[in-house]
């Protein structure tokens, strides 16, 4: 029978190390942010401990400590008990390809997708806006040499798109109030989310990403204004794969946290930039941001505090809240509790 380790290991976000070399448009200066790590060590049997490290194509979620006693480290003082962001100097440079009107199948409402592309991995970055008044500054930049068909093919036109418009420019058909953007006074609510094939796909009672998604698209569906921006570090940036093998160590005994440690992974390999980078394009300087991580209100402010965080938005799962539709279960009470108890997040489990 496999041995099971005790989950004796205290979380850390490990030192992130040089982002990806990739650069598909820009050769200007990137950067990465990375959780800080600590330094006291704990024994784990090698026998636990993965002989091989699959590379995560993350942005600044570097190779990982070779042992298990860096990889996994006890905090020296209380306030280093959970991973904290590091920022770097620069934000990495992102451009907006094309956005799309995306109805929805919950009905009525809609949203424009964007996709990006940065100048340091090769992933297709999105953000999900409700409402006419966010807008992309590099999609409705004008590019050298293009059409009018070509503006409206990649999205950068106002209003709405009807069979047989010729421009991308405010239209002569369409209503005033169709091809103008509404002044909103509010601050927009924001999520930063991290892929999850498993919670927004596949059904997964494990996680609570799921849920998560959806509830924010309900609750900006319902101000008629707002932004996911939808990151492609899947597993909380160490990739499928790798999350999969932690599934297998929860199965084992341990808690999540831990099992990203046995796989010589950081607790949380995720870093923010991009968010940040991808908020600025869509003019959101101000926002209120569903979560309830720490880290994520820190690093999302981006190195210069070019974004302001007005406000916290908490995430509380449905079920705790007594509300029906939410992910229950046993293996989903333990994730969250140990999301608050080793990973900071601030929210009360219930009595
Ligand atoms: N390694 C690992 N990743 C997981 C596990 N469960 C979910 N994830 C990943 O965790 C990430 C969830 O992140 P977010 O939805 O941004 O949430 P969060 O950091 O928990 O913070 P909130 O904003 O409060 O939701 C996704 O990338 C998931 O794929 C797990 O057990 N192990």
């Amino acid at each position: 029978m496999a041995p099971t380790l005790e989950p004796t290991l205290e979380p850390t976000a490990g030192a992130l190390e040089s982002p990806s070399p990739t650069r598909p448009f820009s050769s200007g200066s990137a950067f990465e942010e990375s959780p800080s790590s600590t330094s006291s060590h704990v024994e784990v049997p090698p026998c636990l401990l993965s002989p091989a490290f699959t590379p995560p194509s993350t942005p600044g979620s570097g190779t990982p400590k070779t042992s298990a006693a860096e990889a996994g480290v006890i905090p020296a003082h209380e306030e280093d008990l959970y991973p904290q962001p590091s920022l770097l100097d620069e934000l990495p440079e992102v451009e907006c390809q094309v956005r799309a009107r995306i109805p929805m199948n919950t009905g009525g409402s809609e949203f424009f997708l964007y996709l990006y592309r940065n100048n340091i991995d090769n992933k297709e970055h999105l953000a999900i806006v409700f409402g006419d008044t966010i807008r992309s500054r590099s999609l409705d930049a004008p590019r050298p040499g293009e059409t009018e068909m070509d503006r409206m093919t990649r999205g950068a036109y106002v209003g709405r798109l009807y069979p047989g418009r010729t421009t991308s420019r405010p239209d002569q058909q369409l209503s005033s109030a169709a091809n103008h953007e509404r002044p909103t006074s509010h601050v927009p609510l924001v999520r930063i989310h991290s892929e999850c094939y498993t919670g927004e796909t596949a059904w997964s009672a494990r996680c609570d990403c799921g849920e998560q998604l959806d509830e924010a698209a309900r609750l900006m569906a319902a101000e008629g204004h707002g932004a996911v921006v939808y990151l492609r570090q899947e597993g909380r940036g160490i990739g499928l794969a790798e999350k999969l093998k932690a599934y297998n160590l929860q199965d084992l005994g341990n808690d999540t946290v831990t099992a990203n440690l046995l796989l010589r992974h950081p607790a949380d390999a995720r870093s923010y930039g991009l968010a940040t980078a991808i908020l600025l394009d869509l003019g959101l300087s101000t926002v209120r941001l569903l979560t309830n991580n720490p880290i994520k209100v820190a690093a999302v402010e981006g190195p210069k505090k070019e974004i302001t965080v007005q406000e916290r938005v908490p995430m509380i799962p449905l079920a705790w809240k007594g509300l029906k539709g939410g992910i229950n279960g046993p293996e989903i009470n333990e994730y969250l509790k140990t999301k608050i108890s080793r990973m900071g997040h601030m929210m009360s489990a219930p009595q």
